[in-house]
């Protein structure tokens, strides 16, 4: 790789659009790889990025180059990989048919399995994961918000150090951090609220704030945790509390969760999940990759997970076209069966 790697991002959506601008602004060399309507609409407005701390900048029209043409990933270094994780395997063909470079391909995607695919796919590459803790919302034309507080958690390897220095210390800067696999667990105890946010159809803020809600992800949380230790997989402590915790911190009364769990992970009150994104838009969710996961796990445990069993199960309802907004008791009742998933909690 040569002194100012080509980063390319493949997928310039919500993540891929303002983790490229952030990058752009860094001084890192950067290009973008998205669909028409995204294209054109930033041909015309440029890119206007924002985060929750008030952060502000702008890239005029034309600064950064963006195409909708696979081949420009030939001259990458650096694949920035931002596609949803259903597509994983299209966009990893793409890769081996046009790039030359033998890029470093680096997956920003949620879930356990996009690495494994890239892996398989890909042989003669170096695969890498990272995991984005925090939230972004594409607010149209050209128009991208962070949402959440975090830094961006990358394996370390030489590679992702001299990156994530080269990137120095913007709002998408990289943490090059130990055991990714445990970081990505960890995220999918967080990413387990997404299908229940999806199926709210609130904002983050508006749903976590009835306990209801809480209470179904603090049970997919502890069937989640339950299934980990039985697999000897520990996950990493992402954002404030210890993952053991987390349950207990989520499905608090009122009072405790907005008082002390809130005050330390700000959330921005226009953030909602990707998955509520993707069912507002139409489109297949990234559900059989975070709930299916957790339901993969316990039948190679030979054990079941009925909470993300029936999250799942609902989403795909919802994807199938059932247009339900589920109020925080209708979906405890259903998920929950009355508490029997998780007596000794009353959650
Ligand atoms: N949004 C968020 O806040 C967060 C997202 N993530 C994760 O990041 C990943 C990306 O999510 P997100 O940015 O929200 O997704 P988006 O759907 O917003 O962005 C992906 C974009 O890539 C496009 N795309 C897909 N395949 C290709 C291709 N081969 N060539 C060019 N463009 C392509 C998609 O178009 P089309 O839809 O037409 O296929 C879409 O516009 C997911 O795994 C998600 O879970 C992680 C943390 C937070
Ligand atoms: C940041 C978070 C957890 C928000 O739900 C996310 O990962 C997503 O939207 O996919």
């Amino acid at each position: 790789m040569g002194e100012t790697p080509k980063i390319v991002i493949l997928g310039a959506g919500s993540i891929g659009g303002f983790i490229g601008g952030a990058w752009h602004l860094a001084g890192a060399d950067v290009s973008l790889i998205g669909r028409d309507p995204l294209v054109r609409s930033i041909g015309q407005h440029g890119l206007i990025l924002s985060d929750l701390d008030g952060w502000k900048r702008r890239i005029p029209a034309g600064e950064l180059p963006m195409t909708t043409k696979p081949a420009a990933l030939a001259k990458a270094d650096i694949v920035a990989l931002c596609v949803k994780s259903n597509v994983t395997e299209a966009a990893a063909k793409q890769i081996a048919t046009h790039a030359k470079r033998k890029p470093m391909v680096i997956s920003f995607q949620n879930g356990l399995g996009n690495v494994d695919v890239l892996k398989r796919k890909l042989p003669k590459l170096e695969i890498v994961q990272a995991v984005i803790p925090f939230n972004i919302a594409y607010l149209g034309e050209g128009r991208w918000h962070k949402g959440v507080a975090g830094d961006i958690l990358i394996e370390d390897r030489p590679a992702t150090r001299a990156l994530a220095a080269g990137l120095g210390n913007g709002p998408a800067r990289l943490d090059p951090t130990g055991d990714i696999i445990a970081v990505a667990w960890g995220k999918l105890l967080i990413n387990l609220n997404n299908a229940i946010n999806a199926l709210s159809g609130r904002t983050l803020l508006e749903e976590l704030a009835d306990r209801d809600y809480r209470r179904v992800w603090a049970a997919s949380m502890m069937e989640t945790l339950d299934l980990l230790k039985a697999a000897g997989i520990a996950p990493a402590k992402l954002g404030p509390v210890p993952p053991g915790l987390l349950p207990h911190a989520i499905g608090s009364p009122d009072i405790v969760f907005k008082n002390i769990f809130l005050r330390i992970q700000k959330i921005d009150p226009r953030a909602r999940s990707s998955m509520y994104d993707d069912l507002a838009a139409g489109r297949a969710t990234e559900a059989e990759h975070l709930n299916g996961e957790v339901v993969r796990l316990a039948a190679r445990l030979g054990r079941k997970a009925p909470v993300n069993s029936a999250l799942l199960a609902l989403i795909k309802q919802a994807e199938a076209g059932v247009e339900r907004r589920w109020s925080g008791a209708e979906l405890r009742r259903h998920v929950l069966e009355g508490g029997q998933a998780a007596p000794l909690f009353g959650y």
